[in-house]
């Protein structure tokens, strides 16, 4: 997540402060404060609660727009934390980058839960507003495809519908130039003494990356060694759980996809299932699934 422009001030207070506050008010909040109230100076929730704007006067809508807005969130906070294992990664910190990496697994089951707020849907429900959504989809979401990005699955045409937004395509654009979370690891494997070959370190990063015997070889040997101090199978195995809890989204999107609207052609153009069913296959880590075979 970006810094946000304006910053408003929350005053920091010391363990010695909320000691004699609670001694002063008997252990009760405290109920004065001048202007905003501390929570919404940080959480801005004011501002976030303004944020929904229903197209219709169904009351379902709200479910979908807020579900929506939820997972916006998460896509950034998920991304948020794998970059920050990225940057750890790129300083040889393979212990530093467990911890982001974990988050990050744990972020997007939070955001998996989220399906949970649409389980009450059925296709006349969701007919009810659907049309209102007129071409817009969740495929058109930004920061979920630096988040794809990140992970490694890059479709470059992707980014074209962002072409009217100068700001958002140039973001894509760099992201699309920069190596992946899984570049980043596979050029980490080679400085940790792991045979691979020079093109697919120097590979061009805005295509996706396809699974390579080497980095597979590589794998089934790290796997070998059960020591406590080998990081960098922790490592492999922090990466498939954020492999495994990205396709639990994909998986749980799919199936609302068949409950709300069966087979119809999705709101962006394509023909729906039959089109995320495609994208699915494209995989996060390919060789950390493909290396088990031979473990
Ligand atoms: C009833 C609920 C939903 C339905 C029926 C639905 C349907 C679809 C369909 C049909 C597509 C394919 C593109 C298209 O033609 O529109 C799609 C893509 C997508 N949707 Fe949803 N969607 C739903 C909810 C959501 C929500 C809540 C999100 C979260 C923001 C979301 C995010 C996405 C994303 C990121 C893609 C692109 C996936 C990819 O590139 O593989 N969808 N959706
Ligand atoms: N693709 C869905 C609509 C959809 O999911 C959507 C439409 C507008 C804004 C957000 C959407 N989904 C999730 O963010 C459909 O085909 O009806």
């Amino acid at each position: 997540m970006e810094e946000t422009a304006v910053k408003p001030a929350v005053r920091p207070a010391t363990a010695r402060e909320r000691a004699d506050r609670a001694a002063a008010t008997g252990g009760v909040p405290t109920l004065e404060f001048h202007g905003l109230v501390p929570y919404d100076a940080y959480v801005r929730a004011s501002d976030l609660h303004r944020l929904q704007q229903p197209l219709s006067e169904d009351a379902g809508e709200m479910s979908f727009l807020v579900v929506s807005q939820v997972m916006e969130l998460y896509f950034g906070l998920a991304r948020h934390d794998l970059t920050d294992a990225q940057q750890r990664l790129r300083g040889d910190d393979v212990w530093g980058a467990l911890l982001p990496l974990r988050r990050a697994a744990l972020h997007l089951e939070g955001l998996t839960a989220s399906w949970q707020t649409l389980r009450w849907m059925t296709p006349a429900d969701f007919n009810r507003f659907r049309n209102l959504l007129g071409e817009g989809s969740g495929f058109q979401s930004a920061m979920y495809r630096r988040l794809e990005f990140l992970l490694g699955l890059r479709t470059a045409s992707l980014i074209r519908p962002f072409r009217s937004q100068p700001e958002v395509h140039a973001e894509l654009t760099a992201a699309l130039a920069a190596p992946s979370l899984w570049d980043d690891v596979v050029a980490l494997l080679a400085r940790s003494g792991h045979e691979l070959p020079r093109d697919l370190l120097d590979r061009d990063f805005s295509t996706e990356h396809e699974a390579h015997p080497a980095v597979e070889a590589a794998w089934v040997d790290i796997y070998r060694d059960h020591g406590p101090g080998n990081h960098l199978r922790e490592l492999g195995e922090a990466l498939t759980e954020v492999a495994d809890r990205f396709g639990d989204w994909r998986y749980r999107h799919l199936n609302t996809v068949r409950r709300t609207m069966g087979a119809k052609p999705g709101s962006g153009g394509s023909n729906g299932l039959a089109w995320l069913q495609r994208s699915m296959a494209r995989e996060a880590f390919p060789e950390l699934w493909s290396a088990r075979t031979y473990m």
